[in-house]
């Protein structure tokens, strides 16, 4: 546990995003008395603050279990010099939130993050006449409705987030394509928190640029295997398709000390063009992230 009076951590808001419910659960996991929200409209926006001494912390979204890596967070990844120090996991529950009295059949424009689209796109289809509007995060989607105030706007966002808009929700079901969304968010700081107890749950994830395609990917995918260690993450997106350049972002259930990972990040870098470690934590389990949430809207 780390206590500490105050401690500034942005996040992709305004308030009521899906990234400030995270950043708020990780105050309340980590028991930090007072938190100085830094709500940033771009996600480069969080990098640079904690990168500057602004923030302590910055919390974004990696990895949603629909729609996979947040491409543009992987990129970023790719050029900082922060490290990962934890992570947490929440329920999505999209909703449509609209003014006071609107109907589901007045709407003719949805405002939304790209995310949400992705995530709902089954959902979407019913409403194919839907003009669809997109913004920085679903919160200034929510934002944006309740400003203008309209009865054919909607937003796609969150039932809590609406309440800081005045919002009202419909069809409060979960809206995305799968039963079970969820979104992992990474907690970036420009120093590691030293894991000493090698015995608990911990992850090393590291970041590997490859030039050409296929056959480093196979390559690497033997060195994984050799050393048999528990993958928990493995995902290649490609850079360019001109002159094939791909970075992969791995997890291994395993400390860095640990002498397997060493001979793999070894065999690794002999492979890569680059390889850079982004962090090494424990993992901490699965928390009740709507009760905490709740509890600070009342
Ligand atoms: O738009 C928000 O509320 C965000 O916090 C961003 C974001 C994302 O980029 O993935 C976070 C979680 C959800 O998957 C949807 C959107």
């Amino acid at each position: 546990m780390i206590y500490k009076s105050i401690v500034h951590i942005a996040f992709l808001g305004p308030k009521g995003s899906y990234s400030h419910i995270a950043a708020m659960q990780y105050a309340s996991n980590r028991h930090f008395n007072q938190v100085i929200e830094h709500s940033c409209r771009r996600f480069d926006d969080i990098f640079n603050l904690v990168e500057c001494d602004h923030a302590e912390y910055g919390v974004v979204p990696i990895e949603n279990s629909n729609s996979g890596l947040i491409d543009e967070v992987g990129d970023l990844l790719l050029n900082t010099r922060l490290l990962l120090v934890d992570e947490i996991t929440i329920p999505i529950k999209h909703c449509i939130l609209v003014n006071n009295h609107t109907d589901i059949n007045q709407i003719q424009i949805i405002y939304s993050h790209p995310q949400p689209v992705q995530q709902c796109s089954e959902f979407l289809k019913h409403f194919s006449a839907w003009k669809i509007v997109f913004c920085e995060s679903s919160a200034v989607a929510m934002e944006t409705v309740s400003k203008l105030n309209q009865s054919n706007l909607g937003a796609l966002g969150n039932k809590q987030g609406g309440q800081f808009y005045g919002l009202h929700s419909l069809l409060t079901y979960n809206l995305s394509n799968s039963h079970k969304n969820t979104t992992r968010f990474i907690v970036l700081k420009n120093t590691n928190i030293a894991v000493f107890n090698h015995s608990i749950a911990t992850k090393t994830i590291f970041i590997i640029s490859i030039k050409g395609q296929s056959e480093k990917l196979c390559e690497i995918l033997k060195v994984l295997q050799f050393y048999n260690t528990k993958i928990t993450y493995l995902r290649p997106r490609l850079l360019s398709y001109e002159r094939p350049r791909n970075i992969i972002i791995i997890e291994l259930m395993a400390h860095i000390n640990n002498v397997y990972i060493q001979h793999i990040l070894i065999e690794l870098q002999k492979i890569a063009y680059s390889l850079k470690i982004l962090g090494c934590y424990q993992v901490t389990p699965l928390t009740d992230v709507i009760f905490h949430y709740n509890r600070k809207l009342l």
